[in-house]
């Protein structure tokens, strides 16, 4: 907070999936090509009608509504699903995201993490329904992406088999809190940060700013980066999209996993300090896949191990953070 941010101007693809099926190559060089540089790409023309994003914000507004005593009975747990509060610490910042989420995933991870119906009627076939759309969308992704680095069609969308109880791909409901300005000291909204899934689909509600990436990174191992940003405005019904940790070790560092962070409002006459709501639909793949890149640049790990290993340089580097502000 203490510098201003620098911004530069970076065109982010916009790409329509209109009419898929005989566009596929078209579509496919455009996604490569996004991949390839700032790893982030808008969707447009796509099968997600805008009532049907809104009717799940609407969900999602009226889970966050409930009293923390009750969405606290079904806590996020090491399996990567449930509900936590300001307690999202990033590497980067060694601080609290302020917000709270709701993970949701389609297999067993979920099992007791759902609220009851007489809780909140309706809000697990909505949310199911939405994550389906999601992920047949995520497939078409999937498949351009598999052609565009030489593996099979069907390569990609085998690995991510929503079927299986051991998938492991998460939508997660967003809710970033109203700030009153002057914004304290250490507040962050969501520090930077790179995902460390396949790819991303990114759910913002107009008005509601605040999405900012910074690319850069060579190495999906690589914490580095820059230090000028571009703001991603939402737009009513596009789809912001970003290739993850994942996707970029599954390239062998071909395809850009970019960072990215909801900036923390700090000037009244610029920034947004209103309530934040997002949807982030993680394409994660199942836990007994194998990965590894067609040039092998890295050793054959599982599903299961890309994400504890993730989670363990995340761990080391929040660490270090730590260490360096003491
Ligand atoms: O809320 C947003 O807009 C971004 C969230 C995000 O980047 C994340 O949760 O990984
Ligand atoms: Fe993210």
């Amino acid at each position: 907070m203490t510098h201003p941010t620098k911004y530069s101007e970076r065109t982010i693809p916009r790409i329509s999936m209109r009419d898929f099926p005989n566009r596929i190559d078209e579509i496919t060089s455009q996604l490569v090509a996004a991949a390839e540089t700032d790893g982030f790409f808008v969707l447009v023309g796509h099968e997600i009608p805008t009532a049907d994003i809104e009717a799940q914000f609407q969900a999602s507004e009226r889970f966050f509504s409930l009293p923390d005593e009750v969405k606290l009975t079904v806590p996020f747990s090491k399996n990567n699903a449930g509900y936590e509060k300001n307690s999202q610490i990033r590497p980067s910042t060694g601080k609290p995201d302020r917000k709270e989420s709701y993970q949701m995933q389609f297999g067993s991870n979920m099992d007791s993490l759902w609220l009851p119906e007489s809780t909140i009627a309706g809000f697990k076939a909505q949310s199911l329904s939405f994550m389906h759309k999601c992920q047949s969308l995520s497939e078409k992704l999937m498949l351009c992406f598999a052609r565009g680095l030489g593996f099979e069609d069907d390569y990609f969308v085998k690995a991510h088999d929503v079927s299986r109880p051991n998938i492991q791909t998460v939508l997660r409901a967003i809710h970033y809190f109203e700030v009153e300005p002057p914004t304290p000291e250490g507040y962050y909204r969501a520090g930077e940060h790179a995902d460390w899934d396949f790819v991303t689909l990114l759910f913002q509600r107009p008005g509601q700013s605040g999405l900012e990436i910074c690319p850069g990174r060579e190495v999906f191992t690589e914490y580095g980066i820059g230090d000028e940003w571009t703001k991603v405005e939402p737009v009513l019904g596009e789809i912001v999209c970003n290739i993850g940790d994942m996707l970029m070790s599954w390239s062998d560092d071909r395809f850009k996993s970019t960072y990215h962070r909801v900036k923390t409002p700090v000037d009244p006459a610029v920034d947004y300090f209103g309530p934040r709501y997002s949807l982030a639909f993680f394409n994660q793949p199942n836990a007994d896949c194998k990965i590894q890149g067609p040039m092998k640049k890295y050793p054959v790990v599982t599903g299961a191990e890309f994400i504890d290993m993730a989670m363990k340089r995340n761990y080391k580097a929040l660490q270090q953070t730590i260490a360096a502000s003491s």
